[in-house]
């Protein structure tokens, strides 16, 4: 009987299509191994209402899966793939990313309720209501067009569609990852695709990173044949620049980025305060060949985003955090 691999994926359509994307690129280089995806829900699936990106210290999204990494019984998994943009910057010691896939379209976009006939923001009525729950998102917009409103919306991308349609909610229209519509099939619902200088989008946003155990030379192996090289620079650059900025907060951090094929990388960055009226602007652009000269440039913008005023537009955002718990 062949060797089968076990690819963890969290149960939301997202994450299974992602796991998908994986499972094919793998059968695709190892055509005599199984494949074979292994779903759990997490802790983040079911608490829909606390800061996202941790509780109690753990990782909301991963802990589960992580302990199917480690464990040897029959449940037990070799990877779990995640949406880049949802890993940490620093992982539990004994896991490492040991790939990262390319990148889908990185963007934000807008979707509009699909009774209306408004194709952009610049179409919006001054009192349209957005619907997002990300502080990116919410101070990029608020700082370009202060005359809309904002409004939390979460779930998963399907629960938060539902939502929109439903005129009870009030929305007008979502900021979404296009990369998350696109997998699931519902490109069909993007109105306008944004960039600079309206939203910049979240680091790793776009790419796929697959988790293994620090010790899994095996699986390592077979991830070295499916990773992207160009989006490993210029993501990790990205998340060397939010590591930097981070301090154990998740900071509301957007970026564009571009790689050219001679490996020169492009970033722009930005911290913008929620209220919209200060911003920090960085951009960078070195040839980049190795990951430690990624590491580099992802501190140097860091470093620029500091000396604009980055440092206390965060301090603000993370006062306001404490205080709402
Ligand atoms: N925040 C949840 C999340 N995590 C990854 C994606 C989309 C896929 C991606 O960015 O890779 C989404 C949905 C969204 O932000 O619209």
């Amino acid at each position: 009987m062949s060797k089968t691999i076990r690819i963890g994926s969290r149960t939301s359509k997202l994450a299974v299509a992602q796991a998908e994307i994986v499972a094919a690129t793998l059968k695709a280089q190892f055509p005599d191994y199984n494949f074979e995806i292994v779903t759990k829900t997490t802790l983040g699936d079911n608490v829909q209402n606390k800061a996202l990106y941790s509780f109690g210290g753990k990782s909301l999204w991963t802990s589960e899966l992580e302990e199917l990494l480690v464990s040897s019984g029959p449940e037990s998994i070799d990877m779990i793939v995640h949406s880049l943009k949802d890993v940490p910057t620093t992982l539990p010691d004994e896991f490492k990313i040991g790939a990262v896939l390319d990148r889908a379209d990185p963007r934000d976009v807008l979707v509009v309720r699909s009774d209306l006939a408004y194709k952009s923001l610049s179409e919006l009525p001054p009192d349209s209501v957005i619907g997002t729950s990300s502080v990116r998102r919410t101070a990029q917009l608020r700082r370009r067009h202060p005359q809309f409103q904002f409004k939390v919306v979460r779930g998963n991308i399907n629960t938060r569609l539902a939502k929109l349609e439903d005129p009870e909610q009030g929305y007008t229209c979502l900021i979404l990852a296009a990369a998350g519509l696109l997998r699931i099939d519902l490109g069909d619902k993007i109105t306008q695709y944004l960039s600079s200088p309206d939203v910049l989008y979240a680091v790793g946003q776009g790419a796929l990173g697959v988790e293994i155990k620090k010790d899994d030379e095996f699986t390592q192996t077979l991830l070295d044949k499916i990773r992207d090289i160009p989006t490993t620079l210029v993501c990790t650059a990205e998340r060397s620049l939010m590591k930097k900025l981070e301090g154990g907060c998740s900071v509301p951090l957007g970026v564009e980025s571009t790689i050219s094929p001679d490996g020169v990388l492009t970033i722009e960055t930005c911290v913008i305060s929620v209220d919209g009226t200060e911003a920090a602007i960085s951009k960078l652009s070195r040839t980049v060949k190795t990951e430690d000269e990624a590491v580099t440039m992802g501190k140097d913008l860091a470093q620029g985003l500091l000396s604009q005023g980055a440092g206390t537009i965060l301090e603000k955002i993370n006062y306001d955090k404490l205080s709402q718990n």
